[in-house]
């Protein structure tokens, strides 16, 4: 679904965000992309999801390639990014129905598919709200339902339950998993918290200035009886990025 090969960032300036990173993800995969803060995380998937372009490297994403065929990966991926990108004021329903319009969906297959996304999501009837009336983790739940409108086949997620309280978190959890089951949605998503790539991905990849440090199952990344977290700083360090001079 995802396989990439010396995919790299260099911004202009000089920083060197993405260097030459080989990612292979396969059809039905819950993948969790992790790394430290400024590691590359989101500058990968904005490559991956064509909102940037790469300065070297080949991808194929969702089947097609990602410079020359960007509108049929788009077609064929779901989105949500860190911050969510719904306005406040508008009622929900209304931003779904330019959703699908976009996506070149007629309005009565709009209308269909909001409503299978809402009900999905455990969101049904909240859709004559704007943004601003929803609590943080209905919103969350209802950038997902946008990015899963046009029933795309692989969805990235950025920190999707950063901010959630616990109920949240392990709700949203529940969805995603749902959506493997029941769609067979590959999932490649971002997270600081180690409990929830533990708990939700097949498989991790662990990014560090720029470069796949380890990849594994979460088992074979805990060896040795450690948790998730002691893995983590032993594969990245100890060091802020920041302070590491990055
Ligand atoms: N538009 C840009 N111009 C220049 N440098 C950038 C730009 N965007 C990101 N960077 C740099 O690229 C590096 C990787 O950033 P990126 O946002 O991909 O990290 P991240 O792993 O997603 O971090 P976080 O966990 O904080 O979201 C950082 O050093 C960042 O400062």
């Amino acid at each position: 679904m995802i396989m990439t090969a010396g995919l790299s960032k260099t911004f202009e300036g000089g920083v060197q965000a993405v260097q030459g990173v080989d990612i292979e993800v396969e059809a039905g995969e819950i993948v969790g992309f992790l790394g430290q803060n400024g590691a590359g995380k989101t500058t990968t998937m904005r490559m991956l999801t064509t909102l940037l372009r790469p300065t070297s490297g080949t991808a194929t994403v969702a089947g097609h390639d990602l410079v020359a065929e960007p509108r049929e990966v788009r077609r064929r991926i779901g989105y949500v990014a860190q911050s969510s990108p719904l306005p406040s004021g508008t009622p929900l329903r209304d931003e779904l129905e330019l959703q699908g319009l976009l996506h070149g969906l007629g309005r009565r297959e709009t209308a269909a598919r909001a409503e299978e996304v809402l009900a999905r999501l455990e969101l049904t009837g909240l859709d004559a709200r704007p943004a601003a009336a929803l609590s943080g983790g209905q919103r969350r739940r209802f950038d997902v339902a946008f990015a899963l409108l046009h029933d795309p086949a692989l969805l990235f997620l950025d920190e999707p339950t950063t901010g959630l309280d616990p109920q949240s978190r392990a709700q949203l959890w529940d969805h995603i998993r749902a959506l493997r089951a029941h769609r067979g949605t590959t999932v490649f998503l971002t997270t600081h918290y180690l409990d929830e790539a533990d708990a939700l991905c097949d498989r991790l990849l662990v990014i560090d200035h720029g470069r796949i440090v380890a990849e594994g199952t979460p088992a074979q990344l805990k060896t040795g009886g450690r948790t998730l977290d002691d893995a983590f700083l032993d594969i990245t360090g100890r060091a802020l990025r920041e302070e590491a001079g990055i």
